[in-house]
């Protein structure tokens, strides 16, 4: 049994870090693990022009533990006025490497997103020219469509069309949940990508009913099928180079999730390498968990590897019931319970 895993340092390409006091309270735990971070911009009001992402990034900055070089990647909330001009000016930052799609209604805080791709066709053709990454929340909001189907018929009224008009446009796939997705994007150009939560590696949609309803396993898109999670398990293992990490760790106040209407978001950051070594080791790939949570999303980005490395050791240790989240509290994926993976202290490269 490996007893001691070190890979080249890996970064998230999918965060939630949220802002002020609540940023404040996670950050380290991603700090701790990662050396980069593609950076949610779905606050509120949103991150939508290059001078929010740029006030935004200086915030994560300024809240970086001591010592730490964490560098947080920039993106901007595609919403109904993103310029062609906006697009270039982002480009040509160097800190904002994406724009990212949130269908109005999908998800948390996307009321301001777009409900339609159409009014924003001058933006998504300058991206595809500039090489600037268009990220995707892959649900159709259509209430009569049902909620475990969504992802499924968006690749068919959104991805499929939008990839035959803008055939060069850099798409990364986020936080897909399906068969159906991981299909697609195998199959799909090397301009296509994906990321890949721990949560949609370790469990499927029973996870949210286990004994009762668990407010803490749900999240956007929702967990599905047994069948789904073989088949993501199968794609981020199998050796493709289109599959990278990202968490989508999305930390909400504890209250707000146990409540009668609770947010979407599962918090991971605490403890996120462990629970895909975890997934990999399942099926006996632990050797592949370095391509996927350290080359391929650089790889895709056109961003250089990190240098330096993280060891993970097999040692038990037990979640914390919850962590601080500003003046409240934030429940941890896997609260209370053992885990086998944790990472070995102060081997940042
Ligand atoms: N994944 C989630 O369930 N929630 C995310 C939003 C998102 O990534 O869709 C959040 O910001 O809370
Ligand atoms: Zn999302
Ligand atoms: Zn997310």
């Amino acid at each position: 049994m490996t007893t001691q895993l070190t890979i080249t340092r890996p970064d998230d390409w999918h965060l939630h870090l949220r802002d002020g006091d609540l940023m404040a309270s996670v950050l380290a735990h991603t700090a701790r693990e990662f050396a980069r971070a593609i950076v949610m911009p779905n606050l509120k009001p949103p991150v939508s022009t290059v001078e929010l992402a740029a006030a935004y990034r200086d915030r994560i900055l300024a809240a970086r533990p001591a010592g730490s070089d964490f560098t947080p990647l920039m993106t901007l909330y595609l919403t109904g006025t993103l310029t062609p001009e906006e697009v270039v000016k982002a480009k040509d930052s160097g800190f904002v490497h994406a724009v990212k799609f949130y269908p109005a209604g999908a998800t948390t805080n996307s009321e301001a997103g777009v409900s339609a791709l159409d009014g924003v066709m001058p933006a998504l053709e300058k991206m595809a020219e500039v090489g600037l990454p268009f990220l995707v929340h892959g649900e159709v909001t259509d209430s009569a469509v049902d909620v475990f189907d969504r992802e499924a018929a968006f690749i068919d009224r959104v991805m499929t069309p939008l990839l035959q008009r803008l055939p060069d446009l850099r798409v990364v796939f986020e936080h897909i949940t399906t068969r159906q997705a991981a299909e697609f994007v195998l199959a799909a150009g090397d301009n296509v990508g994906a990321t890949v939560t721990p949560q949609h590696l370790l469990m499927n949609r029973n996870a949210l009913f286990q004994g009762g309803i668990r407010p803490h396993h749900y999240c956007l898109p929702v967990l599905k099928r047994e069948e789904h999670r073989k088949a993501l398990l199968a794609a981020v293992t199998s050796g493709s180079t289109k599959f990278f990490l990202g968490t989508d760790s999305a930390p909400h106040a504890q209250h707000t999730k146990e409540t009668a209407c609770g947010c979407a978001g599962i918090y991971s950051a605490h403890a996120a390498l462990g629970f895909y070594a975890e997934a990999f080791e399942s099926v006996g790939k632990l050797d592949q968990l370095e391509a996927f949570a350290s080359f391929n999303g650089p790889d895709f980005y056109r961003l250089p590897r990190n240098s330096g490395t993280v060891t993970l050791v097999r040692e038990d240790w037990t979640v914390p019931a919850s962590y601080p989240f500003g003046e409240h509290a934030v429940v941890p994926l896997r609260a209370g319970e053992t885990l086998g993976w944790k990472l070995r202290d102060g081997q940042a490269g």
